[in-house]
C-alpha cells in the first residue's frame, strides 16, 4: 500500500501572498567556531587567574569540568551535524494558527500532466497549509469519541487502526472488516445520525478553506476515497499495513487524491510522542506538529513526499480526508445504511 518514491520536489518558491518556509538551516560551522572559541576563551582566562590553583585539587577539577564541558559541546555538534533528519517545524503543538492559514508554496510536480486536468481545480498552485480556525477542539473531541467508539468495536493487532466510515473498513485483528455487513444493525447503537452530520459538515468546511487557499472553485472538487480514521500508538506493527511510517506520495499510493486533508483529534506532546508529520524536501524534513482541531491540507503530488513518526508512546488521532478534481472517483459524505 505505501510506495517509496524519490522526492521530486522542487526548492521552495515564495508565491505572494504564500509565504516560504524559512531556509533549511544546516548545522552552522560558524557556531561550532564561536562556541569552541568561547570554550577556549574561558579556559585560557581561567588558568591566567588561577595559575596556582592548577596544582591543587580544586584546579583538577576545573581542568576537569572544562575538558568535559568542551567533550559534551563538540560531540553534541558533531552529533547535531551529522543528523541529516533535522526538521524544521512549520507549525508546533503550542501555537495556534488563526484566523488565516499558514501557507507554504511549493513548485507543483509533473505528476498531475498525466492525469485529465480539470480547470477550476486541477493543482496549478501546490503547497502546504496549516489551520486552526477551520474545526474547534470541542468538535475534534466529538470526533474522536466517535473514532474510539468505532474502533471499539475491532481494532488493529499492531500500531494502527483504521476506521473508513464510508467503505466500512475497519481494523480487525490482522485484518479488515466491514463493520456495516459485520455488525449490522448493532452499528446504529454506535453512531448517531449526529455524528455522520458532523462528519459532513467539517468535510464542507475543508473544502472551503482548501478551495480558498488554492483558489479553485469548491463545486469541482469531490470527496473521493479512502477517507478515514485512523487510530496510531506505539505497539509493534504486525503486517504491512500496520507501517504508516513509510515516506509516500498520496496521488501515487491512492492514485485519485489531488487534494490531501488531515484532521488531527490529539495533541502531540501530551496525549502521544513521536508522530508527528513530517514533509521530505530535498533541502531537508519540515513538519507539521498535531493540535486537536488542526488542519493540515496539501497538494497531493510528488511535491507534497511525506510521512509520519513513528509513535513512541501514547495514542494519536487523526482523520484523512481526501478530495479529487476528478467526478468519476467522487463518492459521497459517508451515512449510516
Ligand atoms: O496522519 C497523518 O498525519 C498522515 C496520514 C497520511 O499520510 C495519509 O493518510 O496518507
Ligand atoms: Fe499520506
Amino acid at each position: 500500500m505505501w510506495h517509496r518514491e524519490a522526492s521530486a520536489s522542487p526548492p521552495h518558491i515564495p508565491v505572494d501572498p504564500w509565504q516560504s518556509p524559512g531556509p533549511h538551516r544546516p548545522p552552522d560551522s560558524s557556531l561550532v567556531f564561536i562556541a569552541l572559541l568561547n570554550v577556549f576563551v574561558f579556559f585560557r582566562g581561567n588558568a591566567l587567574r588561577h595559575a596556582s590553583a592548577w596544582r591543587g585539587s580544586r584546579g583538577f577539577v576545573t581542568l576537569l569540568l572544562v575538558v568535559l564541558s568542551v567533550g559534551c559541546i563538540t560531540t553534541w555538534m558533531y552529533v547535531a551535524s551529522q543528523d541529516s533528519d533535522i526538521t524544521e517545524t512549520l507549525v508546533g503543538q503550542g501555537e495556534v494558527v488563526s484566523p488565516h492559514p499558514r501557507i507554504y508554496a511549493v513548485l507543483c510536480s509533473t505528476d498531475y500532466e498525466n492525469y485529465k486536468r480539470y480547470p477550476g481545480c486541477t493543482p496549478q498552485k501546490c503547497g502546504r497549509a496549516i489551520t486552526d480556525s477551520v474545526v474547534t477542539r470541542e468538535e475534534a473531541q466529538v470526533l474522536r469519541r466517535l473514532a474510539d467508539r468505532g474502533l471499539a468495536l475491532a481494532g488493529s493487532e499492531g500500531g494502527v487502526s483504521i476506521l473508513d466510515l464510508h467503505s466500512g473498513a475497519l481494523s480487525m485483528g490482522t485484518q479488515f472488516v466491514n463493520i456495516y455487513r459485520y455488525f449490522g444493525d448493532q452499528i446504529k447503537d454506535v453512531f448517531t445520525q449526529k455524528d455522520f452530520e458532523l462528519y459532513r459538515e467539517v468535510r464542507g468546511r475543508i473544502q472551503a478553506a482548501i478551495a480558498e487557499t488554492f483558489g479553485l472553485d469548491s463545486s469541482l472538487m469531490y470527496l473521493t476515497k479512502p477517507t478515514f480514521f485512523s487510530r496510531i500508538n506505539s505497539t509493534e506493527a504486525k503486517t504491512q499495513h500496520d507501517e504508516y511510517w513509510h515516506p509516500h506520495i498520496d496521488k501515487v499510493t491512492y492514485g485519485s487524491f489531488d487534494y490531501t486533508s488531515l484532521l488531527y483529534l490529539s495533541d502531540y506532546g501530551s496525549d502521544f510522542s513521536g508522530g508527528r508529520f513530517v514533509f521530505i524536501d530535498q533541502n531537508g524534513n519540515r513538519t507539521v506538529e498535531p493540535r486537536a482541531g488542526r488542519v493540515s491540507f496539501f497538494s497531493s503530488g510528488s511535491e507534497n513526499l511525506h510521512r509520519v513518526e513513528k509513535v513512541t508512546w501514547g495514542t494519536r488521532y487523526a482523520i484523512t480526508v481526501s478530495f479529487t478534481c476528478d467526478p468519476e472517483y467522487a463518492i459521497s459524505d459517508p451515512s449510516l445504511p
